[in-house]
């Protein structure tokens, strides 16, 4: 499928709990003239509140193998044992054909890989939590996953805090309210094109 390649993304990373989905919705919803999301495609099974088609595309491990095999994923992983994440490229002609920023919520190895992709068209933004015992809290206060699925995630967010220096910016997300006015800050840079950033 044709993508064309003069659009614009701005992507999230961080290790689970560090609060980069609470960000990147407070940024849909302040711009939502100017950003889209990427919706991923997921094959975990959806959280109370998740929507289908909205916070991810939750599809059956076969149809995500479907959609390697056809080649319809930009990027995709297995995130944790058995439960896969992927970027479709449909999403990123969709977003651009609308003359939107695309928004993306993805893990530091799947932000890696687009940045690498699409270069000085991508601001790639690590989203640092002030420790890694406050962003256990966090996962847990959020309530959301089993006891084994937690130790997973903090035995992965171990390693991802690691990669914060190959991102274009770190933000801290200590109070919520101060990092969301700071990413409001980059995204405004970034589309009146002050906000130049590496290949
Ligand atoms: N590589 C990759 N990771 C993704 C994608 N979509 C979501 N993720 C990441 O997968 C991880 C797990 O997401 P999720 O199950 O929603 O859990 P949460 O991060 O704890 O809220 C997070 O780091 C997401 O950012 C994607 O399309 N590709
Ligand atoms: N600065 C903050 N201070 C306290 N709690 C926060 C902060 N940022 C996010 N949270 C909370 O921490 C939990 C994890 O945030 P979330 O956005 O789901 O993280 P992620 O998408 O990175 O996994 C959520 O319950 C969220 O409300």
């Amino acid at each position: 499928m044709f993508c064309n390649m003069e659009g614009k993304l701005i992507i999230f990373s961080a290790p689970s709990g560090a609060g980069k989905t609470t960000i990147v919705k407070h940024l849909l919803s302040k711009f939502p003239d100017k950003l889209a999301f990427s919706i991923s495609a997921s094959t975990r099974q959806p959280r109370t509140n998740e929507v289908d088609g909205k916070d991810y595309y939750f599809i059956s491990k076969e149809a995500f193998l479907h959609k390697i095999a056809h080649k319809e994923f930009v990027e995709f992983e297995e995130v944790y044992s058995g439960t896969f994440y992927g970027t479709l490229r449909s999403e990123i002609d969709r977003i651009w054909a609308s003359g939107k920023i695309v928004i993306f919520d993805i893990d530091v190895i799947g932000g890696l890989h687009l940045k690498k992709k699409f270069g000085k068209q991508a601001l790639a933004i690590f989203v640092q939590p002030p420790s890694l015992d406050i962003l256990i809290h966090r996962l847990r206060s959020r309530g959301t996953d089993s006891e084994d699925k937690l130790k997973e995630r903090i035995a992965k967010a171990d390693k991802e805090l690691k990669f914060s220096s190959e991102f274009d910016i770190i933000l801290e997300n200590d109070n919520l309210e101060d990092a969301c006015i700071q990413a409001e800050k980059l995204v405004e840079s970034f589309y009146t094109n002050n906000l130049v950033v590496n290949e």
